[in-house]
């Protein structure tokens, strides 16, 4: 039978890569963090990569692992980088996708001084406020569901119901 991925996308801190990770043990599917694929593919971490390769070659790192997924994955819960969809517009071919949306002052209370360590682009606030401002359009436009990420429980829930809701229709699509 067809099946497909659940793509979750945000910002930074949005709560992807925790809620991916709840979904697909609910789910009794598999998990998939592309972040974590990067830094697996390429035996470093994502900070070793902006300081080594630079944002263009992380980029093109993305991008290769969208065409693997596309090639590879089905029926999984993955997660993107933040600036994933920015970049790849065309991720629906990937899957359906679920916008974490969650406001840019509620990231910065969640998230830690090691959390904020981990992500280069959030060293500095300011601008990492002007790149929520430049991409909160672009992640909504790219989705096929918003979910406002505020309780983490209810986040799960909500996404999961849509989720099989989705397949129901999408299979059904697919049968005979
Ligand atoms: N609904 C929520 N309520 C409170 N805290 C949350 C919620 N969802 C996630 N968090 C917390 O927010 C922080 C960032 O979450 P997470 O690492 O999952 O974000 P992310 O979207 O994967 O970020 P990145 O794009 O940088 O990988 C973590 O400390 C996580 O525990
Ligand atoms: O928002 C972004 O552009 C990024 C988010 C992180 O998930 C990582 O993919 C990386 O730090 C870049
Ligand atoms: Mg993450």
């Amino acid at each position: 039978m067809k099946s497909t991925n659940l793509i979750l996308t945000g910002f930074m801190g949005s709560g992807k890569s925790t809620v991916g990770r709840i979904l697909a043990k609910e789910l009794n599917t598999f998990f998939l963090d592309t972040d974590l694929l990067i830094e697996n593919f390429e035996n470093k971490s994502i900070n070793e990569i902006f300081e080594d390769d630079g944002e263009k070659i992380f980029r093109e790192k993305e991008r290769y692992c969208f065409e693997w997924i596309k090639k590879n994955v089905t029926n999984t819960v993955i997660s993107v980088g933040g600036g994933f969809p920015v970049y790849i517009p065309e991720i629906k071919e990937a899957g359906v996708v679920v916008y974490l949306k969650v406001g840019f002052e509620d990231i910065v209370k969640r998230m830690n001084k090691r959390e904020i360590k981990k992500r280069p682009l959030f060293q500095d606030i300011k601008k990492a406020k002007e790149l929520f401002e430049k991409r909160a359009k672009i992640y909504e436009e790219l989705a096929d569901f918003i979910v406002e990420n505020k309780d983490l429980k209810k986040s799960v829930e909500t996404i999961k119901e849509y989720y099989e809701n989705f397949k129901l229709q999408y299979q059904s699509n697919f049968a005979d």
